[in-house]
């Protein structure tokens, strides 16, 4: 069997790119953004995070802050278990995604993410209700740095999982070119979302 290489041998960790690079700033908090302590609300009725129509789905539904972060609730229910009793973590990460998405209406650009590392600190138990708070870190051109933390029991509980990411700004026709036909025809057809989304349209 080959040796194991040593740690001197090994290569130097490079930078993580989810962490703002020195040449990343922190972007204004847009002029159209919601006020602080408006509820955002789901950008798709359906979508797994946050839609009110999925029947598994997180119903992650956050809350502007007063700067370039927002905070959100999620409960852990017995659909979301990996191990007995237990939240999956991929699915915890969703919980992060989504969370960390919910920043687009405060820079009001749509982004998606392109980078996302989490780490998972302490078990969480089904039942379990996770205050969530996600915040921007930098943007630089079209990259968008941000981070979030998971606390168990309360707002000021410990932390059971954290994440930052790097999301990626992107141009609406992302979703119409990108997305399945049928569902595109759908979503094209609702004037409360067409609404939402030219709101970034006009402003991109
Ligand atoms: C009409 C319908 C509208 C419906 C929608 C309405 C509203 C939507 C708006 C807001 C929604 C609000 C809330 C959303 C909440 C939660 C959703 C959760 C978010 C997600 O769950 S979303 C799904 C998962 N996500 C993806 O499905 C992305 C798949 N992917 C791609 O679509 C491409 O990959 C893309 C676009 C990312 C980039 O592609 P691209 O061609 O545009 O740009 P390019 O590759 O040049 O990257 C530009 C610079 O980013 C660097 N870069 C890129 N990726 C990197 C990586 N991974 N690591 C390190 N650096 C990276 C490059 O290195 C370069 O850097 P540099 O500029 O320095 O060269």
């Amino acid at each position: 069997m080959p040796a194991a290489p040593s740690e001197s041998a090994a290569p130097a960790h490079p930078a993580s790119p989810a962490t703002p690079p020195p040449e990343a700033v922190l972007p204004p908090r847009a002029p159209e953004a919601p006020a602080p302590g408006t509820r955002l609300g789901s950008h798709y009725e359906h979508c797994f995070g946050c839609g009110p129509q999925h029947p598994a789905g997180l119903r992650i539904d956050a809350v502007a802050g007063t700067g370039l972060d927002v905070t959100a609730e999620f409960t852990v229910r017995p659909e979301h278990q990996g191990g007995p009793g237990l939240a999956h973590g991929g699915l915890l990460t969703t919980a992060m995604d989504e969370t960390l998405g919910t920043l687009n209406w405060l820079l009001h650009v749509p982004a998606v993410t392109g980078r996302l590392e989490t780490d998972f600190l302490s078990p969480v138990p089904v039942g379990s209700t996770l205050h969530l708070r996600a915040w921007i870190t930098g943007a630089h051109g079209r990259k968008i740095y941000s981070a979030a933390e998971a606390r168990i029991g309360g707002p000021a509980g410990p932390v059971a999982v954290r994440a930052r990411a790097l999301f990626i700004q992107v141009k609406l026709e992302h979703f119409t070119k990108h997305g399945r036909p049928e569902d595109i025809e759908k979503v094209l057809d609702d004037p409360d979302l067409m609404q939402r989304a030219r709101t970034f349209e006009v402003n991109p």
